[in-house]
């Protein structure tokens, strides 16, 4: 069952079922995503992430349990993770077709009269990367380009919640990127919950994240709480020229749990908190006048996170072996 409220949230669902059989599915899941947010679903192979994507797009029905939807009808939109065209229609054909079905509908960019259709078509086709195969037939297409017209279809519909199913699966570095930004584009206006293998990618762009398991959620919360909880918010910088000034001075920093120095202006800093380590990091080295190089997480990471949380990896145990 589907019912609608006016909510900080965009989509909750309510002890959703689904059973496949053998503990195939879902077991009750309370799915809370924060209306205007990017949502990152995680979980390994089988977990159930398609399976509750699919029915909060209404593909897919649940055995029990419910979903609240706080969008409009209508105004929801789902990329499959292997979506399909009719071979024989172009790119632009495909996004026209979206245009045309949402402007029946009463909705959509076709409907708005502030851009033509051709100039709908084009823009949505340019984010994704397509202009130049806006006029051949999708037949010949590449998964990853069809992810990307998929995407196109979508947008073009101007979805209050877009769905997407890991949504970068197929693409090459470059195509990862562009719908990296476009999706971290959305948050403020829009909701967005994709679903992803590519754990630096969600932690790129989601500020919530849900980690399902075998039809469970493990953990729901915001990307800084699950770090927090599962993995040291631990990062390696390194800055042109001696690193031990710099040390020393993050050592007198009260979000600073230690701060070493090593070889070649490389030194490890470990923070309090996911969130202070982002916030403070940034601040000290600006305030400290240093020429940063690199920084990166080292185990304030969402994969290290993940993989403590499933079981994966012990905690301070130095990785994973999967
Ligand atoms: N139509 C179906 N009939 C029977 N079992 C199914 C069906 N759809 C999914 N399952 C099973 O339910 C479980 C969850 O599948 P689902 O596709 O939702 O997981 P997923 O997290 O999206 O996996 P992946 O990351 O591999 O895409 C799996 O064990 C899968 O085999």
């Amino acid at each position: 069952m589907t019912t609608r409220t006016a909510a900080a949230h965009a989509v909750r669902t309510h002890s959703l079922v689904r059973d496949y059989g053998g503990g195939a599915g879902l077991h009750g899941v309370d799915l809370e995503v924060p209306k205007n947010e990017v949502y990152g679903l995680i979980g390994r192979n089988g977990a159930g992430k398609t399976t509750v994507l699919s029915i909060i797009a209404g593909l897919r029905r649940a055995d029990a349990g419910r979903v609240e939807m706080g969008v409009a009808p209508g105004r929801t939109a789902f990329c499959p993770d292997t979506p399909e065209f009719e071979p024989w229609l172009t790119a632009a054909e495909v996004v026209r077709q979206s245009l045309g079905l949402a402007a029946s509908a009463g909705r959509g960019e076709g409907d708005r009269g502030r851009e033509r259709e051709s100039d709908a078509v084009a823009r949505r086709l340019a984010e994704v990367g397509l202009t130049e195969a806006a006029q051949r037939r999708t037949g010949g297409f590449s998964r990853g380009m069809k992810q990307r017209l998929s995407l196109a279809a979508a947008l073009v519909l101007d979805p209050e919640l877009l769905i997407l199913d890991e949504p970068t699966s197929a693409l090459d570095p470059t195509g990862r990127a562009d719908v990296l930004a476009l999706i971290s584009g959305l948050e403020g206006t829009r909701t967005v919950i994709f679903s992803s293998h590519v754990l630096p990618d969600v932690q790129r762009v989601a500020g919530s994240v849900g980690v399902l398991d075998r039809g469970r959620l493990l953990f729901q919360g915001t990307m800084s709480g699950l770090i927090d909880a599962y993995a040291r918010p631990v990062w390696e910088v390194r800055v042109r020229g001696a690193a031990g000034p710099l040390a020393e001075r993050l050592r007198t920093l009260p979000w600073v749990v230690g701060a070493d120095a090593g070889q070649d202006g490389r030194l490890v800093v470990e923070a309090r908190s996911a969130e202070a380590g982002e916030l403070g990091l940034a601040r000290e080295l600006g305030s400290a006048g240093a020429r940063l190089v690199s920084l990166n997480p080292v185990d304030a990471d969402l994969e290290t996170a993940f993989l403590t949380l499933t079981g994966e990896r012990i905690p301070g145990g130095g990785g994973a072996d999967d």
